[in-house]
């Protein structure tokens, strides 16, 4: 694990290849990154700038400036130009984002798909169409792999076999560690080290930065679905690619040939977002792993699935019905999604991962008494006497009284 859940220090990133300035630990980049510039300013919020056009008398110099993005995609370091180009914005959360992951760049998309599809495209545009991929992943992802809706095509694998399963024409390998749903975790120097010259994509959503941080294990593109923690508060969806800035500027040439761009003020919520990171991921990670123990110990719970790097999702398999705790529970919501404030659970097999072929997700660990929760802010004690709530009688005990009943 990068980074103990109860270090006191957090880790200084010293091998940042863009440090402007000596190194700074997470918690400090969560907070001050992407907003250097502000106090020069006379400002302390980061300005929304929600311009899709920008004025500029000098046609000539316009003209150029379009040529140069054309040809490398690099970021627009002056006046922009139109908003699917870049957005000053959106850039602030860019620069954050790589920060904390430490890479020299990130490119923000409107959704974590979106991001995904631009790196799809950008390494088909290569005619690197094939992509070695390690199930489980998130259930759109593993669909967009599968259909080969992008006109890509996908050899699935352990990790263990992805050197065996490269060709020529790979363009990618893609891992998500801890995996959307089951938590299985990927050893990322040793997948790395199987990739060769091949990138290796990690789908960092589930640990974030805070827990680890995939390009200094060897990942080349680190993939967010920064509608979840990075976010934080379930009101912003969000995608963004992590990675080098030869990658970035081809990213930003997809982003602005397909449209999928993020929206000034999302770009405004995930940089306020990031700066509450580090503190929601330890809180919510402490309750999850107290959680994770005492469904361990339940007879109702037939097994617990929860990463060695911590983290604020617990998945558990419940020997009875599944659709029954969602039904129960009544102060964890029960939708879809991650990473908020507020504890969320749903059932993998009927949302998240219900686009995988049902064989497919059995075989990947995705079973149909699995059920995904993503642990919020709240106090532990009201958690577990929802779940408890939720999870029925207990075998051979009576009925053991939720909060509410106790109380009434
Ligand atoms: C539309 S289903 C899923 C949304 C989200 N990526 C999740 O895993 O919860």
């Amino acid at each position: 694990m990068d980074t103990p859940l109860d270090s006191a220090h957090t880790p200084a990133y010293e091998d940042v290849r863009t440090a402007p300035r000596a190194s700074r630990a997470l918690a400090t980049e969560a907070v001050h990154a992407g907003r250097d510039d502000l106090a020069r300013q006379g400002l302390h919020a980061p300005p929304i700038d929600l311009s899709t056009t920008y004025p500029c008398h000098d046609s000539r110099a316009e003209a150029a400036r379009i040529d140069a993005f054309a040809a490398d995609g690099a970021a627009l370091d002056d006046a922009p130009i139109y908003g699917r180009l870049g957005n000053p914005t959106v850039a602030r959360f860019e620069t954050a984002l790589a920060r904390l992951e430490g890479t020299e760049a990130a490119v923000a998309f409107a959704s974590g798909m979106a991001a995904l599809s631009a790196v799809l495209l950008a390494r088909a545009t290569e005619g690197l169409r094939h992509v070695v991929a390690v199930r489980p992943l998130y259930g759109c992802s593993d669909h967009l792999l599968t259909s080969g809706l992008l006109g890509t095509e996908v050899t699935w694998t352990d990790p263990a076999g992805v050197a065996d399963a490269l060709r020529p024409d790979t363009g990618l390998v893609m891992v998500e560690t801890p995996a959307n749903p089951t938590l299985a975790e990927v050893d990322l120097r040793a997948v790395a080290h199987a990739c060769g010259s091949v990138p290796l994509l990690v789908d960092n959503t589930f640990a974030t930065p805070v827990l680890q941080r995939p390009a200094g294990q060897g990942a080349r593109l680190v993939l967010h679905s920064a509608t979840k923690y990075l976010g934080g508060h379930g009101d912003v969806m969000a995608g963004v690619v992590a990675c080098d800035e030869e990658l970035a500027g081809r990213l930003r040439r997809i982003r602005f040939a397909t449209g999928g761009v993020l929206h000034p003020l999302a770009g405004y919520l995930l940089l306020r977002g990031l700066s509450t990171l580090p503190v929601r991921v330890r809180a919510a990670s402490a309750t999850a792993a107290e959680l994770a123990a005492r469904l361990a110990d339940d007879p109702r719970v037939a097994r617990v699935h929860y990463p060695s790097i911590g983290g604020a999702m617990v998945s558990f398999e419940v020997h009875g019905d599944p659709h029954a705790v969602i039904g129960g529970v009544e102060l964890i919501t029960p939708a879809v999604s991650l990473g908020s404030v507020d504890t969320l659970i749903q059932h993998p097999a009927s949302i998240s991962h219900r686009i995988v072929d049902e064989d497919d997700r059995r075989g990947a660990g995705v079973g149909d008494r699995l059920l995904r929760m993503s642990v919020g802010l709240e106090d532990v004690e009201d958690l577990w006497a929802d779940l408890d709530r939720a999870l029925g009688k207990r075998p051979g005990a009576p009925r053991v009284k939720g909060l509410h009943e106790a109380k009434g």
